[in-house]
């Protein structure tokens, strides 16, 4: 199991407020994808967490709770994720809950299982957009000063371009990218089809693929192979 995030191109983020059978939840995990995210913006409780997490256990693929709710914590996960929404409005959802959970779990917490999300949203329709207040009228050098934030002063393992439910401009992604020192670049949004994983695959370091499972699910499985194609081409 790798659980070195720097290998990893493509991810599944599964929801744990969604429905998903045993037999497509078997195929998304055996589909050859680096990782599973669980995670979502709204309706995730500590219950459906657990439950869609050790659902996910019978399988080796590595599992990683991309925490959004305090009280959704659970242990039993690879890694956890944290997002830090660099362009939010309401400072809650860049330090405020972070503190909060950190005067609960601080002191017990296993460092080396937790990486840090410099996160910024994309897509103003989206719900995680409109949850943290996120200004997303930003033009190219607004982004840019975001993924040195992320990248150059708060250290981030992880710069993540989020677009969720539209796709967006890879141009932009790719040029963040290019300007990372440390940082890995993690794309999400829209992701529905192998193309769009192909032009993804080429722009971020790593894919997310998150709503496709539930709504296009052929589809979702074959952005595996699609995005291992990609780097089977490209210089390592
Ligand atoms: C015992 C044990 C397990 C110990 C470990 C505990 C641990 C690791 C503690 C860490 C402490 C800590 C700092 C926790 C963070 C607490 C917290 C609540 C932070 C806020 C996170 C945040 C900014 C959330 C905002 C929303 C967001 C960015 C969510 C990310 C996921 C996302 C955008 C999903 C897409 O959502 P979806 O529902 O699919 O949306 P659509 O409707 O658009 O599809
Ligand atoms: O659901 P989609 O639009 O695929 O986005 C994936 C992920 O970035 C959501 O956090
Ligand atoms: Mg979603």
């Amino acid at each position: 199991m790798h659980l070195d995030v720097t290998t990893w191109s493509h991810v599944f983020k599964l929801d744990p407020d969604k429905e998903l059978s045993d037999e497509w939840l078997e195929r998304i995990c055996l589909s050859g994808t680096d990782a599973i995210i669980v995670g979502g913006s709204t309706g995730v409780t500590f219950d459906n967490t657990v439950d869609l997490m050790s659902r996910i256990r019978r399988y080796e693929v590595p599992c990683v709770l991309e925490i959004s709710d305090q009280d959704a914590i659970a242990p039993g996960f690879d890694l956890f994720f944290i997002p830090m929404v660099l362009n939010a409005r309401d400072p809650q959802w860049i330090v405020g809950n972070h503190q909060k959970a950190l005067r609960e779990y601080g002191a017990i917490l296993d460092w080396n299982q937790v990486m840090t999300e410099g996160y910024v949203i994309l897509n103003g329709e989206s719900t995680a957009a409109k949850m943290t207040q996120a200004d997303t009228a930003l033009d190219i050098k607004d982004v840019e000063a975001y993924a040195r934030m992320a990248d150059r002063l708060l250290h981030c393992p992880i710069l993540y371009i989020e677009y969720s439910g539209a796709f967006g401009d890879m141009a932009l992604v790719k040029r963040m990218r290019d300007l990372l020192h440390q940082a890995r670049i993690f794309y999400g949004g829209g992701i529905d089809s192998p193309d769009k994983a192909r032009q993804a695959a080429e722009a971020a370091h790593t894919v997310v693929v998150g709503n496709a499972v539930y709504e296009q699910p052929e589809q979702a499985l074959a952005t595996v192979q699609a995005v291992r194609d990609v780097r089977a081409h490209q210089p390592s």
